[in-house]
């Protein structure tokens, strides 16, 4: 990527990231964010990625005021000690706990979803939550970009080695549910099915728009093969807004300095931001309901490409490739 498209590629993320500020700046003006009510969630399951902190840490401990046995699923333990600590003890829930896994090698994947089934537990909830932006460019331990590998191919592979679980716990009236944590940078991102590992020159705003784009395209392609399977499992996408986290460690360093100096003020909560997330895990609204964008707790468009099934295929058949397993859409088993 030349460093005009670079440039062109950090404007159009701060494009979007300040038209999302702008929108919750007002919505602060005119009384700000109700905490949404949900009903209890006794007996269910769920695993939150990067549960650890932020946005994954917020959801969690609601899940848990819910009373669901929830997994945080990271790759930090000291964090995560102290995340399962903090959450037993604020929501009296001791079904809290952690499991090691790292998003940035297939292998601890698949050793985390081996100890998960050792449990021999259902699963409801999977909260496809852990992210990375704008990381400098590295590789993950299987070699692909950090950005595509750890928030979107991480996630593809961690999905459909847990699909059984959630299908096996799923129910007609009672769905098990994959919600697939994106952002608003989406809308900007591009994807070059020719060069997902951007060996054509690093933009490290555009390899996180992509990876949010790549995320919006399997949830909603995953939604149509479970949907013509007749399964009882749903996808749905959340986008948080703009949420006052660490996430923001490796952006422009004037922009960090405006985050601590105003996100109090335009940045939404952590708590505000899990709120669609958590909609998105247990809202009886969304009972069978999948394919959605949801934002504030409502559904919204994604981009327009993201509905294209072309796209969404060939993404998908790529993906399988990368991370080594079958192609189940070819399968009979998604009809
Ligand atoms: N903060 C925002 O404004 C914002 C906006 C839109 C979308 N999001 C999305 O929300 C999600 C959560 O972000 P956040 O703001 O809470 O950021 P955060 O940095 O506070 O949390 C990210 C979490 O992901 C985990 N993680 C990172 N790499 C991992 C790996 N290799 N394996 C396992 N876990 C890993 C971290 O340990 C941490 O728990 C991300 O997917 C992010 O893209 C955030």
């Amino acid at each position: 990527m030349s460093p005009l498209s670079a440039a062109r590629a950090a404007l159009r993320v701060y494009a979007a990231g300040a038209a999302v500020i702008l929108a919750q700046l007002l919505r602060r003006c005119r009384g700000g964010f109700a905490e949404p009510v949900f009903p209890p969630q006794p007996g269910r399951v769920a695993i939150v990625t990067g549960g650890t902190e932020g946005i994954g840490f917020a959801t969690a401990k609601h899940l848990a005021r819910l009373g669901m046995h929830v997994i945080i699923a990271g790759n930090n333990d000291s964090k995560a000690r102290e995340a399962v600590r903090k959450i037993r003890e604020e929501t009296l829930n001791d079904k809290v706990e952690f499991l090691y896994c790292d998003l940035a090698s297939m292998k601890s994947l698949r050793q985390f979803v081996q100890k998960f089934k050792m449990k021999k537990i259902p699963l409801h909830v999977l909260v496809n939550n852990a992210g990375v932006m704008m990381v400098p460019q590295r590789e993950t331990e299987d070699g692909f970009e950090e950005h595509f590998g750890v928030n979107y191919l991480g996630h593809f592979l961690l999905t459909h080695l847990l699909l059984d679980d959630l299908q096996a716990s799923g129910s007609p009236g009672r769905s098990s549910r994959v919600v697939t944590v994106s952002s608003a940078t989406h809308y900007v991102g591009e994807l070059d099915l020719d060069d997902l590992q951007s060996s054509g020159g690093y933009s490290p705003h555009g390899a996180y728009a992509r990876s949010k784009l790549a995320l919006v395209l399997f949830s909603h392609r995953l939604q149509a093969l479970l949907e013509a399977k007749g399964s009882p499992v749903t996808a749905n996408v959340a986008d948080p807004g703009v949420v006052n986290t660490d996430l923001y460690r490796h952006v422009f360093w004037g922009t960090r300095l405006l985050k601590k100096l105003f996100g109090w003020w335009f940045f939404k909560t952590p708590d505000e931001g899990a709120w669609t997330s958590v909609y998105a895990a247990v809202s009886p609204a969304l009972e069978g309901v999948g394919g959605r964008y949801l934002y504030n707790e409502k559904e919204a468009k994604s981009l327009a490409i993201t509905y294209d099934p072309k796209l969404q295929r060939q993404l998908w058949a790529r993906s399988c490739q990368m991370t080594g397993i079958a192609d189940m859409s070819r399968d009979t088993l998604w009809g």
